[in-house]
């Protein structure tokens, strides 16, 4: 193999790239820094025509400029070419060895420094995806040649008196019609994907085979690529129906002090190709299989454009596929895409979207980074043994057959004590090293303390990931408690200073416990250690304030005098302040109200995030609060002071205050919608349909503060351009508009309503989630509502209700149409079937063209032929999203709908009436069966035409003399 001949020397300069790893910087955790960006690098490469194959003897439709660009013709205009420039181009007289030298080879040394790295060979079917990665005998791709080389790196980097000892295991799995299954083991059935913490991609229980050698990996590669699902297609006689995923583990393992970990995965994968059916002339089952591998695909495609255009969601879940690439692209790892084209021109427009994909993922930029950690001590001088590397299957089989196991590549130096305290880590093959030390440090200190039958690798992942995080939270609680109470011991220090008395005072009022109520004083205890200082400071500018305790039921103890009170009551606690301190502490609140910013509220008790910015937004719209009022001035002050945060009263100062406010100055309005009230009471009946909590049993802590929010708080989908009319335009609205504050619409009777709630799909404002759920529906096919008498669908209730009516003969028709007589219920019906049938207006006008048309759903109709095409993932058609259900029909039921002069099938009639237009020059044939002999109403099923047929029977007006049923051309 021409891969061995270059040994030596590739060898040593890559051992010695791979030496510079043990320089490289800590893992991306440790280090806290931002991994350095690598772009996907993308290489393309031209199939040689293929012997004795359709087109081969036709001139090829792609030529190559230079080792980096190639240049295809423009199929709009032939006098021009597209030209596309790649990191590299591959022409047909590239040899294997060339793509593997020039692309693969140089990303192998990351895998040494801890670092992810794949390739994936893209392309449409027949183009050479396989033939890349995996070659033949005679010509072995990638795949051979990258094993070759690692193993040979990893044996001389491993080898004695090395810093480093490596091992390097092996696992095989296909997507196949969007199951990852295991072609090492096939019997395991669909395996999950999951991710860690860190972003790394897992599938738990798949086989990991360790391998030392290319003869080891041959053992089992061999047989697992036998398992492969290929099928024979028109385009390809050995098509992959799946795609292949090889991964390869570089494990490192330091053997001296600090004993450092490092793991780097290699993923080469064979992609299935595009397919467009009409060529492959797939059905059934390769129909089914095509479809998966075009969706996956198509999910790429997005997954890319999403990372190109920094969209905040990329929907690497939308597909298997993605999901495990979520490493590659966009990801942890050095990326190789490997774009295989084929020459003939029948494969041209394949070559084209190819070449677009490949020329979209070079944007795709990836931050690697050194998966290191260190080695948990109880791991230091142990090296996993085989079958703990093995996926449960694979460990199960290797206990009964022992001897069919290959030698581990280094015998197990573990001493017994060590290795039976790891049994438990055969299920932990698969988790994280840096988890795994953490999991072993807890399990030691659980052990320390005592807790010897807490076996905590043996518990479930999900119930140890939330221990972690428990443990975790804890650490930082500790932490931030820690740092308060050093804060409060500074500052009682610097008050002691000043005032010396007081301080006193003030430590004796605070600290004296109260007889008998051992349980209640520790609560204000607690608390005070971890409240501002605000009372404090109140009780030194005052040092003869007293300050109460009052039970809850009123009554009251004095902290001067605790021992003569007997202990009753509840543990619900309250405060009573001198007049000066409330003074004080209404004109702190006062400021803060006023002044604060949203983070300053924030310190008030119970005063999160929202709330402080419902404050804000509150004095932006009608200015600063005039005072706080004397009834929550105690409760105010207590808000900034050291009082039980489960207090009742500590949070309703300033709640109550705007409420107060709120009352005084203004409507109420809904913080959901901005509707307004009257009171408080219609508010939160209100708010109960946002909520979906009976009104009459809001508990009065749980209700919600009305407020006065400025609207651009609150959560309007931002559409740019959707809409339009401004705030004060009166109709139309738009998102835009909304976002900035509502649209203010009148009505014809002269309210004025605000509409707050846009539209994502086409911005128009509505001014409640009824109205625009209402809305919705005309963006969707969904017609949740069916008449049942006839069967017919309607989107909204109001009009089925209106429809099954008519089948009683109780909807009266009072507006005729003059030129035809055909009644009608509602006069703008009338009017938009006198626009279509008998007048040439056309008001409703395309922006985006110079179409104009009769009504508005026949404008909204053609508005999606403006919208963004999308394929079809069963054959790869461009379709505008809105037909995309109709087009499936051919793929699904086949053609329903045949014409009776050509037999031709069509899937809708609405196609064969076009069809039979167009090529027989007949007019709009319909099929006579639903069609209503006697008012000659057109039904569109026939349960339809039965429901109609009872209009009649139900004593409904007779048929208009004009409605006579006309004879229908035939088709
Ligand atoms: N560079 C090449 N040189 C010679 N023959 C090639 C080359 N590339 C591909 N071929 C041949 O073209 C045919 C199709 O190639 P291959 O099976 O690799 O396509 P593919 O892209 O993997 O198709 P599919 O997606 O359907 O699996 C095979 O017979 C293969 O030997």
């Amino acid at each position: 193999m021409d891969a061995e001949a270059s040994a030596p020397l590739r060898r040593r300069e890559m051992a010695a790239a791979a030496s510079g790893a043990s320089r490289c910087r800590l893992s991306k955790m440790g280090s806290g820094r931002r991994p350095p960006p690598a772009r996907v690098r993308v290489a393309v490469r031209l199939r040689p025509f293929v012997e004795g194959a359709a087109g081969a003897s036709e001139p090829p439709c792609v030529r190559g400029l230079d080792s980096c660009s190639l240049e295809v013709a423009n199929w709009r205009n032939y006098q021009e070419t597209l030209k596309y420039q790649f990191d590299a181009f591959y022409g047909e007289r590239s040899s294997q060895q060339d793509i593997y030298a020039g692309s693969v080879q140089p990303i192998l040394r990351h895998l040494l420094e801890g670092q992810n790295a794949s390739v994936l060979a893209y392309g449409p079917t027949g183009a050479g995806k396989t033939h890349t990665m995996l070659g033949s005998p005679e010509q072995p791709g990638v795949i051979p040649r990258a094993l070759m080389d690692l193993l040979q790196l990893t044996r001389e980097e491993g080898a004695e008196g090395r810093p480093w000892d490596l091992s390097v295991t092996m696992s095989y799995l296909e997507i196949y019609q969007e199951k990852v299954l295991d072609l090492l083991d096939p019997a395991s059935g669909d395996l999950v994907i999951r991710e860690d913490y860190r972003g790394n991609i897992l599938i738990p229980g798949l086989t990991q085979k360790p391998i030392t050698s290319f003869a080891d990996f041959e053992r089992h590669f061999l047989p697992a690529s036998g398992n492969r699902t290929v099928g024979a297609t028109r385009l390809n006689q050995r098509s992959s129906r799946s795609h292949a995923v090889l991964l390869v583990k570089v494990d490192q393992r330091e053997r001296l002090a600090p004993f450092r970990q490092r793991e780097g995965k290699l993923y080469l994968i064979d992609l299935a190709g595009s397919e467009d059916n009409r060529r492959t002339g797939n059905q059934g089952l390769r129909l089914k299989e095509s479809g998966a591998i075009n969706t996956s695909l198509f999910v790429l495609g997005k997954v890319v454009d999403a990372l190109n255009k920094g969209l905040p969601r990329v929907p690497y879940r939308d597909s298997k596929l993605t999901r495990l690439l979520q490493d590659s692209l966009g990801g942890s790892a050095h990326s190789i895409l490997i774009a295989n084209i084929a020459p003939e021109r029948r494969f041209y427009l394949d070559t084209v979207s190819a070449l677009n994909f490949a020329a979209r993922s070079k944007e795709v930029i990836n931050r690697p980074f050194t998966n290191e950690s260190l080695q948990p001590h109880a791991l230091a001088p142990v090296k996993l043994s085989q079958k703990e590397l093995l996926g449960p299957s694979e460990a199960k089989k290797a206990r009964s057959s022992e001897e069919e196991e290959i030698e581990s590549p280094e015998p197990t130096a573990a001493p017994a004590s060590a290795s039976q305290k790891l049994s438990p880590l055969q299920k932990l093959s698969n988790m994280d090293p840096a988890m795994l030390e953490r999991l072993l440090n807890l399990d030691q200190l659980l052990g320390s303390q005592g807790c010897q039958g807490t076996s905590l690798l043996s518990t479930p992942r999900r119930e140890r990931m939330e221990l972690i995080k428990t443990v975790e939270q804890k650490d930082l609680e500790i932490e931030r408690l820690k740092m308060k109470q050093k804060e409060l011991e500074a500052k009682m220090m610097s008050q002691e200073a000043l005032h010396p008395k007081g301080k006193e005072n003030c430590t004796l009022t605070m600290l004296r416990p109260l007889p008998g109520r051992t349980v209640t004083v520790a609560k204000p205890l607690k608390k005070a250690v971890v409240m501002p200082l605000q009372l404090l400071q109140e009780q030194a500018a005052s040092p003869n304030a007293t300050i109460h305790i009052l039970k809850k039921k009123g009554r009251k103890r004095k902290l001067e005098a605790p021992a003569s009170q007997p202990d009753q009551g509840e543990d619900c606690w309250d405060l009573e302040l001198s007049p000066e301190l409330l003074a004080l502490g209404r004109q702190k609140i006062l400021d803060l109200l006023n002044k604060g910013s949203a983070r300053d509220l924030r310190g008030l008790q119970r005063i999160g995030q929202k709330k402080a910015q419902l404050i804000v937004g509150w004095r932006e719209l009608h200015g600063p609060f005039g005072q706080v009022p004397g009834g929550q001035i105690a409760a105010a002050a207590a808000a900034t002071a050291v009082v039980a945060p489960t207090s009742t009263v500590s949070v309703a100062p300033v709640a109550s205050a705007l409420e107060k406010k709120t009352k005084s100055k203004g409507p109420y309005i809904c913080a959901l919608c901005a509707k307004e009230f009257k009171n408080g009471y219609n508010l939160r009946r209100h708010e109960a349909i946002h909520t979906g909590a009976k009104a009459g049993r809001v508990p009065t802590g749980a209700m919600k503060m009305p407020t006065m929010v400025p609207l651009s708080l609150l959560s309007v989908p931002q559409l740019s351009g959707a809409g339009g009319g401004g705030p004060e335009t009166g109709t139309g609205g738009g998102a835009a508009a909304v976002a900035a504050g509502g649209v203010v619409t009148t009505t014809a009777s002269g309210k004025r309503i605000r509409k707050n709630h846009a539209c994502e799909m086409c911005g128009k404002a509505f001014r409640d989630v009824y109205h625009l759920n209402r809305h919705k529906l005309s963006h969707s096919d969904e017609k949740p509502y069916q008449c049942p008498v006839c069967q017919q669908r309607f989107k909204r209730k109001d009009r089925m209700s209106y429809h099954v009516r008519s089948h009683d003969g109780a909807v009266h028709k009072p507006y005729n149409c003059s030129h035809c007589g055909k009644s009608f219920s509602r006069p703008d019906h009338l009017n938009s079937h006198v626009r279509q049938v008998h007048s040439t207006e056309r008001p409703f006008k395309c922006e985006k063209c110079e179409a104009a048309f009769a009504t508005k759903d026949r404008l909204r109709a053609h508005t999606v032929r403006h919208e963004e095409k999308v394929p079809c993932h069963v054959c790869g058609k461009m379709l505008s999203s809105a037909y995309i259900s109709d087009h499936m029909k051919v793929h699904s039921q086949g053609p329903h709908h045949v014409c009776e002069l050509c037999n031709k099938g069509f899937t809708t009639a609405a196609y064969l009436r076009i069809h039979a237009v167009k090529d027989h020059g007949l007019q709009a044939p319909r099929a006579d069966r639903i069609l209503c002999k006697l008012c000659s109403v057109h039904c569109k099923t026939p349960a339809q035409l039965a429901g109609h047929m009872q209009t009649h029977l139900g004593g409904a007006a007779p048929p208009v003399p004009g409605d006579a049923p006309q004879p229908q051309p035939t088709c």
